[in-house]
């Protein structure tokens, strides 16, 4: 997608332009992209974003971070996927936000313009988003801590974007690369009604049920599951993140969010939402046993997990014997005034039982318009290639 849109920008952007003194041939009109956190979806999303060939590419590579070291080389762009890991891991530099900003503002000019890609999963990177904007850089991020956390860093966001005109883009934050929130600003912002958003939003709890839950009695123990599922890159870097119901509860805090967003949605949609704090605000149900609460690393809770195999292997014989599977589900519903998000059972012919593989996601949209058929989308919703997909998306619409 990438290339064949930026094939047909080649004649609009090519031409010579200077940075800082240095000449070379590039489009005329820049994105400089800034990239923090280069885990999994941030490795990945560099080496999409490389893949595109630098003649046609508006997007120059400028600055990578980790969480122990940084690269700024804005007279140098990183082009080569084979060594940004190094010239990363040789960098002696040490992470520091203010300075990062500083000399990320001083390259904005009419003709060039700044991105910065938030990979990460911290608290401390999303509380930059506010600085970051009001500088005039555009904010890009899978992370979803900062869209569905405290609403005054939410409000913040929104006055720093509308002050400077900078542009935060998260879709990624709900079903990885999966348009949710594209389809969902676009139902709003063209005066449709949500009735309500139903749907399995998690990768790895969809993973996990998927496997687990086939509606026979018996099966793998849970906790070999949610081990492969954290292999296969879809938990969060703590699997209890996903398994206490939160991530869910974050992602159904954006979709509330989003449909508030839009000065054309309808007032009756917007007031029957709960005005939600934060993601804690949602009415959630933890799969996390009680004595493992709290456990700080991933490795020590999953070493844990088998205690408690037997109590899921009960879970999934009682829905058996209903002839039924679970499925770990959120809803958002403003008729009624409800987000919540917890573990249900449903006949094994459902939707949610026949046709979910893997880390599918699927998210039904209940609308006035999408009546009384749902608008559904359905589709991988966790994992590297995916998700990086959607930020590369994101920052594709910036140009
Ligand atoms: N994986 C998936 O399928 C999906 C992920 N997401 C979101 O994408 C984000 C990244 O996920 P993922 O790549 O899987 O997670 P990873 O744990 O693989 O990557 C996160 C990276 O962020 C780095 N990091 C943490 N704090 C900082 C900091 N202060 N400054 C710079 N770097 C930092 C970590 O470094 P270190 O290891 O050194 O701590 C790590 O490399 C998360 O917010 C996640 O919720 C969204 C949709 C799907
Ligand atoms: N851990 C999350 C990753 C994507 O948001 C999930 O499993 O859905
Ligand atoms: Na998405």
């Amino acid at each position: 997608m990438a290339s064949s849109l930026l094939s047909s920008l080649r004649h609009s952007f090519t031409r010579p332009f200077l940075v800082r003194g240095t000449m070379s041939s590039a489009p005329s009109s820049q994105m400089l992209v800034a990239v923090v956190g280069v885990g999994l979806v941030g490795s990945e999303f560099i080496n999409q974003l490389l893949s595109i060939p630098s003649e046609t590419s508006p997007f120059r590579l400028v600055s990578l971070t980790s969480s122990t070291r940084t690269v700024f080389t804005p007279n140098q762009p990183i082009t080569s996927a084979s060594s940004w890991k190094s010239t990363l891991s040789q960098a002696t530099e040490k992470p520091d936000y203010q300075k990062l900003t500083t000399d990320l503002a001083k390259l904005i000019s009419p003709s060039t313009r700044v991105a910065l890609i938030d990979n990460t999963s911290s608290d401390d990177v999303a509380g930059m988003y506010p600085r970051w904007l009001k500088a005039g850089i555009n904010v890009i991020t899978p992370n979803k801590k900062a869209y569905s956390g405290d609403l005054g860093l939410y409000e913040k966001i929104l006055a720093a974007s509308k002050e400077s005109g900078a542009r935060f883009l998260n879709e990624s934050t709900v079903g990885a690369g999966l348009p949710v929130i594209s389809t969902l600003k676009e139902l709003v912002a063209t005066g449709d009604k949500i009735k309500k958003i139903e749907g399995v939003f998690s990768g790895t709890m969809s993973y996990i049920f998927n496997e687990f839950s086939t509606g026979a009695a018996d099966g793998p123990s849970f906790s070999s599951v949610v081990s492969i599922a954290r292999e296969k890159g879809y938990t969060e870097p703590h699997p209890a993140d996903d398994l206490n119901g939160f991530d869910v509860a974050r992602k159904l805090t954006i979709l509330c969010r989003t449909i508030s967003l839009s000065p054309s949605s309808s007032s009756s949609s917007r007031t029957s939402l709960p005005s939600l704090q934060s993601f804690a605000s949602v009415q959630t149900t933890s799969l996390i046993p009680k004595p493992l609460e709290g456990i700080p690393t991933g490795d020590e809770f999953l070493s844990r997990l088998p205690e408690f195999d037997a109590d899921f292997d009960k879970m999934r014989k009682e829905a058996s014997a209903e002839g039924k599977v679970l499925r770990f589900v959120g809803v958002v519903d403003p008729v009624k005034g409800e987000v919540k998000a917890g573990l249900e059972k449903y006949p094994v012919n459902h939707p949610f039982a026949t046709s979910l593989g893997g880390s599918d996601n699927i998210i039904m949209f209940h609308t006035e318009r999408y009546s009384p058929r749902p608008l559904i989308i359905q589709g991988a919703g966790a994992g590297a290639a995916v998700t990086a997909m959607g930020v590369l998306g994101d920052l594709l619409k910036l140009i």
